[in-house]
């Protein structure tokens, strides 16, 4: 089920989670649930929940809840997740080759079909069954491989330019982890992520907490 209507980003960013819960209740044969105890799992109220869900047609059924497998699958529908998407990552340094040592991106559908660097100590090093090799391969690579998304894990100063062949090699998704606004064609996502704004807001929490003592 697509939705029709323009579905705000915070709700988009809340779909993840409920996808991680329902994989967690199928997995414990759960059949289904209601919005209540589905709220109190997770920790947002039952209103919340019907209202995300409203977004994309609802889902429940009165008096019944949810039937989670269903929901589980329309919500993966929804994210896209039925398809399978071929990544590469460029920078093979340390959080490049933590993210290509990580084997539950291929359970979801992401499957890491190569890995890129500079660096010629690190070119044909192979990284969980993946040989690293040099940027300069990277057009035809992208071309021959179908690949849909890069992860960026280079140095910032590197990234503008590289998420710009990458675009141009073709490929329309960009998981961006150096810490640089990219400006790319209308067309491409950028999907950004700092570990650092999260801990960020970790430190936030405490220090109010702190205050409220
Ligand atoms: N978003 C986050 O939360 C987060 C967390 C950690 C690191 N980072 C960022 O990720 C990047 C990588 O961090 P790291 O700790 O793995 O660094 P690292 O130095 O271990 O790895 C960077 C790699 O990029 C390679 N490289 C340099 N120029 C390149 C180019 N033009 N094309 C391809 N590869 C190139 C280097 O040779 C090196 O192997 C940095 O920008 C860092 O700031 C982000």
């Amino acid at each position: 089920m697509l939705p029709e209507k323009k579905i705000s980003t915070a709700v988009i960013k809340r779909l993840p989670r409920y996808y991680r819960y329902l994989g967690d209740l199928l997995e414990n044969d759960v059949v289904r649930i209601s919005s209540k105890e589905l709220s109190e799992r997770m920790k947002v109220t039952a209103s919340q929940i019907r209202q995300d869900l409203n977004n994309f047609g609802g889902f429940g059924q009165q008096g019944y809840g949810y039937n989670v497998e269903y929901l589980y699958k329309e919500i993966g529908k929804i994210l896209g997740l039925e398809n399978k998407y071929n990544i590469i990552i460029v920078g093979a340094g340390n959080l490049g080759q933590a993210l290509a040592n990580y084997t539950d991106f291929e359970k979801r559908g992401f499957i890491v079909k190569g890995l890129f660097d500079v660096n010629p100590r690190l070119i044909g090093v192979v990284v969980r069954g993946i040989e690293i090799k040099d940027v300069d391969e990277i057009d035809a690579f992208v071309k021959e491989n179908d690949i849909h998304m890069a992860a960026l894990t280079l140095p910032k100063q590197k990234a503008p330019k590289v998420a710009n062949d990458l675009v141009k090699a073709g490929v329309k998704g960009i998981w961006n982890f150096a810490p640089i606004d990219l400006n790319l064609p209308k067309g491409v996502v950028v999907e950004n992520v700092h570990l650092l704004d999260s801990l960020m807001t970790l430190s936030y929490t405490i220090s109010q907490e702190e205050k409220d003592q």
